[in-house]
């Protein structure tokens, strides 16, 4: 397969300042290296490897801006996620021990620090007053989603003579990223702007592995593992967990493949029914005359097509399109109906997957992460992320990631592991589609 992506990272203009980094070795400017991606793993089809050339992130000898002269800021936007606190710190101890800027101004509660309306004061973030901040959950700048206009965003970097904005966040928070670049461009201004994708959910395109996402995996097998010694607990005993994922199932996935006691596992990418002979109910009451207990781990986007616009389950309750009450409902309605006993016990771990600070892997991972993004803003280069694939710490466009979600594809090797480890058939809807109800 030939690819058509331009991996090409943006510069600011022509690096002519010496790095004043005490290193054994720099990265050429723009060295790249040659990678057959699999496909599976950054969001596209199962078509065979993608070669594409991918510039390699890490330090360059010669610098845009002159250290000594430039003002940094870091905003964190979106949901929490494992880690953040830990790609603040790593930022702020590069740009301060390594290259001696003066100042990186933390702005607080995301976009809507830049809008002088909210009168959210910046942070001035220091060694000293980071230092400790990777032992935390959440973010010490705070975060916010409302959307807020580019215009005024870089109106607000002007006045404080920002040179180069880190942007930490998920899907959104590259768009965002991309539009405050396109504005910075269009002032003509030399602003840096540098991405570092976070989100549990693992759904952006064309990064292998967010940060924050091993954590939250890690936490949410937590609460997998007591679900199985709960419907161990008890005869038919059902255990059931709701993780996070709206719109990707990669958590649940990732989860299941982890632990193997789970026996369903709903993502919103794979459809299913309830009712009929190939319905979800049918399979779970096989699974349970045979073995007398069930795990089920439900993405909290799955089965979204079982509610109507309103919200509506099948017989018209609004329930605001929560699956896991939907479920249990049926569940128990259907093995009522059969007058056979069942137990079912019910876990949502919800906020405690991303809450929690970053495990090892994760805070390795978001070291690196902060380490390259000031590399690359040092370097002038603009309008990208800093990410890892297939081993490489590796720098990439916000245009390449911005393209689309990234999406579990339910036709890749990875969702039939998941599928050979749970044991639930590949499909659970009917071939007839009209019995939902
Ligand atoms: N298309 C867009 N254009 C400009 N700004 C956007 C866009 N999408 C989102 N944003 C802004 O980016 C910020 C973060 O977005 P959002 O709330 O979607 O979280 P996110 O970055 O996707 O993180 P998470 O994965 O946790 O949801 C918000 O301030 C939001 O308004
Ligand atoms: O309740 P909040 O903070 O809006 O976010 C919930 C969403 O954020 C995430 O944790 C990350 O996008 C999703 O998994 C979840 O759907």
């Amino acid at each position: 397969m030939s690819s058509s992506y331009d991996t090409r990272i943006e510069t600011i203009g022509p690096s002519k300042v010496t790095s004043p980094l005490p290193l054994w070795r720099y990265i050429e400017d723009r060295e790249t290296v040659p990678m057959n991606l699999d496909p599976e793993m950054i969001g596209e089809e199962p078509n065979g490897p993608i070669p594409l050339e991918i510039e390699v992130a890490g330090p360059r000898s010669n610098l845009f801006f002159d250290p000594s002269k430039t003002k940094c800021a870091i905003v964190t936007c979106g949901g929490l996620c494992p880690g953040i606190n830990d790609v603040i710190r790593a930022i702020v101890m590069e740009a301060h021990h390594n290259y001696k800027v003066p100042s990186v101004l933390g702005i607080r509660f995301g976009l809507q620090g830049f809008i002088p309306s909210y009168g959210h004061p910046v942070e001035e973030l220091t060694p000293d007053s980071v230092s400790h901040i990777h032992e935390f959950g959440g973010t010490i700048l705070s975060s916010s989603r409302g959307p807020q206009p580019p215009e005024d965003i870089v109106d607000a970097m002007e006045r404080m003579n920002i040179s180069i904005l880190f942007m930490i966040g998920g899907d959104g928070t590259m768009k965002a990223a991309q539009a405050i670049q396109q504005e910075v461009a269009r002032r003509g201004n030399k602003m840096s702007i540098i991405g570092v994708p976070k989100t549990i959910d693992n759904d952006v395109h064309f990064v292998s592995k967010t940060f924050g996402f091993d954590t939250a995996v890690e936490k949410a097998t937590e609460a997998i593992g007591c679900a199985h010694a709960e419907a161990l607990g008890a005869p038919n005993g059902i255990g059931m967990v709701k993780l996070m994922g709206r719109e990707s199932g990669f958590i649940a996935a990732q989860a299941t493949i982890a632990l193997k006691e789970v026996n369903f596992v709903l993502i919103p990418e794979s459809r299913f029914d309830l009712h009929g002979s190939n319905g979800f109910l049918r399979h779970l009451e096989k699974r349970l005359d045979k073995r007398g207990h069930a795990v089920i781990v439900v993405a909290e986007g799955a089965g979204q097509e079982l509610f109507d616009r309103k919200g509506a389950d099948p017989s018209g309750n609004i329930i605001l399109g929560d699956i896991c009450s939907l479920l249990r409902k049926e569940i128990l309605d259907h093995f009522h109906k059969k007058a056979q006993e069942i137990t079912l016990k019910f876990i949502d771990p919800s906020y405690i997957i991303r809450s929690v600070p970053a495990n090892s892997n994760d805070r390795v991972y978001c070291g690196f992460l902060g380490q390259h993004a000031v590399h690359a803003g040092m370097a002038g280069k603009t309008s990208m992320v800093v990410s890892m694939i297939q081993d490489r710490y590796i720098y990439l466009p916000l245009s390449l990631v911005t393209q689309k979600r990234k999406t579990l594809n339910i036709n890749s090797n990875y969702w039939g592991s998941v599928l050979a480890s749970t044991g639930q058939p590949s499909s659970m809807e009917n071939p007839e589609k009209n019995d939902n109800c």
